[in-house]
């Protein structure tokens, strides 16, 4: 396995499979590009199958073992179970969906080999999921994370964007997750930078400290070191439920323990989700080129959040340029 500078092993991939997308999130980063979503109709810049595991065989021989797929809305793609079928199998595998198309295609996607799956949900009422997702999916989205449990995915995620829109809606979240086996709840830290809208931000800290006075147990997940809080019961009780805070923003532990390299739809491997000034289009290089590329990809990786950015007066995340210069 490849270790950047700051000691971080890269054992994770995240490929996003298309900038296209059924929904329209008022929040969207979409990975990293902004609000750039392009229409529903095939992007020529989408990497094809054969490019996605090309590369996914050049990392997997650097000891790579998990990918994650996600877009853009990564079921668009009519050849996902191709590409999941293709996935060298030392990776373990796993997808971030709005779920609108799972209850046509999850029994699919477990025979192509996917492991987990991670369903965004921003709420349990049809018409505050419509006002965030600009979607009258609803239902869809409920009839996939059902259609989820049934083909076996274990566990399946729902993703939840705490912003302004959703925070009232955490406690009602909790209790679903609680009350109902195979779920677990992720509450993602809205990530101001990449969306233009500041003043949506909510304090993320009021959420952990809510959830400590509900948790019987609390855990640390080696991942991004997030906490995870188990409501009614424990981690060795079926009963109880797993709520995991992904807080990024900010936070030096998070990036301290960043594990994954990305991929864009384009094909440009980059080391890390906020950045776009380290990266490498894979597209047309052939093995020997991407171990290269790979190699450098890793070597310049940065953590993002901590003393290696300022806030600026304007309240814009800013390079530290004394730090640059040491
Ligand atoms: N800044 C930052 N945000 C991340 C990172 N990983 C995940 N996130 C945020 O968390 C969201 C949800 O991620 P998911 O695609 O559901 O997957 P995950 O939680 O990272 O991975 P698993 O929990 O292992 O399934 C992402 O879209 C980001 O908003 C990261 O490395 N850096
Ligand atoms: C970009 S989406 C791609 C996959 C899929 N379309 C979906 O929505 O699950 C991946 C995840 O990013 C999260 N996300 C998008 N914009 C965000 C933001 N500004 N801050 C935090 N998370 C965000 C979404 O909630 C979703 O769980
Ligand atoms: S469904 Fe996913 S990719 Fe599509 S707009 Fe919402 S967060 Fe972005
Ligand atoms: S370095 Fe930090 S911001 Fe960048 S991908 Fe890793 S955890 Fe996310």
């Amino acid at each position: 396995m490849l270790t950047d500078e700051f000691g971080r092993e890269v054992s994770g991939i995240r490929i996003s499979l298309t900038d296209r997308c059924n929904f329209d999130c008022v929040y969207c980063h979409n990975e990293g590009l902004g609000d750039t979503r392009g229409p529903m109709a095939p992007q020529d810049e989408e990497m094809s199958a054969d490019d996605v595991v090309r590369i996914l065989e050049v990392v997997a021989e650097f000891g790579v073992d998990s990918v994650k797929f996600t877009g853009g809305e990564p079921m668009l793609r009519e050849d996902l179970e191709e590409i999941i079928a293709r996935t060298p199998d030392t990776m373990e595998v796993s997808l971030t969906t709005n779920g609108t198309f799972l209850p046509d295609r999850a029994e699919g996607l477990v025979e192509a080999g996917l492991e987990r799956v991670n369903v965004s949900q921003d709420a349990l009422d049809p018409s505050a999921f419509a006002e965030v997702t600009k979607s009258g999916a609803y239902d869809r989205v409920i009839e996939g994370v059902e259609a989820a449990l049934e083909a076996g995915l274990d566990p399946v995620k729902l993703n939840m964007v705490v912003f302004e829109h959703t925070a009232g809606y955490v406690p009602e979240m909790v209790d679903h997750v609680a009350d109902n086996d195979g779920l677990q709840l992720q509450l993602i830290e809205y990530m101001p930078e990449l969306t233009g809208h500041p003043e949506w931000n909510i304090d993320i800290q009021r959420v952990h400290d809510w959830l400590a006075e509900q948790a019987t147990a609390i855990e640390h997940r080696e991942m991004h070191d997030r906490k995870r809080y188990w409501i009614g019961g424990g981690p060795s009780d079926d009963s109880s439920g797993m709520v995991e805070i992904v807080d990024p923003v900010e936070n030096p532990t998070f990036c301290a323990n960043c594990h994954r390299v990305r991929v864009t739809h384009e094909g440009y491997l980059k080391g890390c989700l906020n950045r776009n000034d380290d990266l490498r289009s894979m597209g047309e290089m052939t093995k020997a080129e991407i171990r290269e590329a790979y190699r450098e990809v890793v070597a310049n990786r940065v953590p993002y959040y901590g003393e290696y950015l300022v806030q600026g007066e304007n309240g814009e995340w800013e390079f530290n340029e004394t730090y640059l210069e040491v």
